[in-house]
């Protein structure tokens, strides 16, 4: 089957990339490296530098390369700098989203599956967030992809286009093997960040805000790794081999960690001290997003591998022990 990858040089869509290539999918890349690495796609991959705005290169590749499934993951995605930058946010997200579907109507493709995010559901009551909670975005980000998403529920409705939305929780951690691993520059993501500080790269991580209402004051996220969430969109690339229906599904661990424990974690893992400083609170920042996955385990018989969150960030460290640079290109 052939697969086109947008955003497949980024953190998520190279792992994304290596499944599929090792699994026999022919898979075609558009990316325009502005997070991404060329360096991360598999040489296995057609590889488009390319914007998903621009519907010229997108119909090229459609058609040149016979695609009959999209994987979308390229997007801006910092729930802080959204809320400085809402109007990127919309553009890049939501006229990509837009531009996408253009393309996938006009060439007939009728399948994708889409990264969306924990963050549609803002600041949840429940304390395992379940796909029917209430959608109340609390960043521009969230909000981006909550239409992201309803943009495609209307293209199903009208042109047949099928789609499974998964709502990843955040993904960590690196491929198994060491090949690929998180590399974001400015990083901003938690796990890099301490890491970054065990390698004596930072002088100490600033924990944002320790006076919300979770047990230990710090905010409360569920940490679910990137190898198991990329079995997640396999699966939901079968299910819609199989099934002409549609499907949004959480992916998480169904456990959260406050930012105090990862750090507590990370310093078990690496046998460093990681100093810790206490900063305000990041705009934009639920207290507690964990979520309810069964309903993934149920339909696409999802199984997560990783159990533990030491296990998750030993290959986070592997990665960053290894590539103490990133990618060097
Ligand atoms: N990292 C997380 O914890 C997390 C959690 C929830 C959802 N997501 C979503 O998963 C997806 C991937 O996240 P990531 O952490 O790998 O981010 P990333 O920044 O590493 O990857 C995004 C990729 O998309 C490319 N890209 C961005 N805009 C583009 C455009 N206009 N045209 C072509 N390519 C473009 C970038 O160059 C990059 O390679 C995003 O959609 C993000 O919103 C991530
Ligand atoms: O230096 C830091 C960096 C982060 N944090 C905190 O750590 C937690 C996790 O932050 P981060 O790793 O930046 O992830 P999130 O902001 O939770 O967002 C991630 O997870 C979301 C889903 O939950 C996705 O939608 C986003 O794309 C993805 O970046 C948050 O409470 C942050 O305030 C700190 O305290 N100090």
């Amino acid at each position: 089957m052939n697969v086109l990858v947008i955003g497949g040089a980024g953190y998520i869509g190279s792992h994304a990339v290596n499944k599929l290539v090792k699994k026999g999918y022919a898979v075609s890349v558009l990316d325009n490296l502005i997070t991404g690495h060329r360096e991360a796609v598999d040489a296995s991959a057609k590889f488009y530098l390319g914007d998903i705005r621009d519907k010229k290169i997108l119909n090229q590749i459609i058609q040149e390369d016979s695609i009959e499934a999209i994987f979308h993951f390229a997007a801006s995605s910092l729930v802080g700098e959204s809320v400085e930058q809402p109007l990127k946010y919309f553009n890049n997200n939501v006229v990509g989203m837009e531009v996408l579907l253009e393309a996938m109507q006009e060439n007939d493709v009728k399948k994708i599956i889409f990264s969306s995010t924990a963050a549609v559901y803002g600041e949840a009551e429940a304390s395992l967030i379940t796909e029917a909670e209430p959608k109340q975005p609390t960043s521009p980000y969230g909000e981006s992809k909550l239409m992201m998403e309803n943009m495609i529920k209307w293209c199903d409705l009208a042109y047949g286009i099928k789609f499974v939305s998964l709502r990843y929780f955040n993904v960590a951690g690196a491929l198994r093997t060491g090949e690929i691993g998180e590399d974001h520059d400015p990083e901003t993501h938690l796990i890099p960040i301490v890491l970054q500080a065990a390698l004596g790269q930072r002088e100490e991580i600033t924990i944002f805000g320790d006076d919300y209402n979770t047990p230990d004051g710090t905010c409360i996220r569920d940490y679910v790794h990137v190898e198991d969430l990329i079995e997640a969109h396999i699966l939901s690339l079968e299910y819609l081999n199989q099934h002409n229906d549609s499907q949004i599904f959480n992916l998480g661990s169904s456990t959260g960690y406050s930012v105090k424990e990862i750090v507590d974690a990370s310093r078990k893992v690496t046998g460093k001290d990681i100093p810790a400083i206490m900063g305000e609170r990041r705009a934009g920042d639920p207290a507690k997003l964990v979520a309810a996955s069964e309903k993934a385990r149920e339909i696409l018989g999802w199984q997560p591998a990783y159990e533990t969150i030491e296990d998750i960030i030993q290959t986070a460290w592997n990665w960053h022990k290894a590539n103490p640079a990133g990618y060097v290109e």
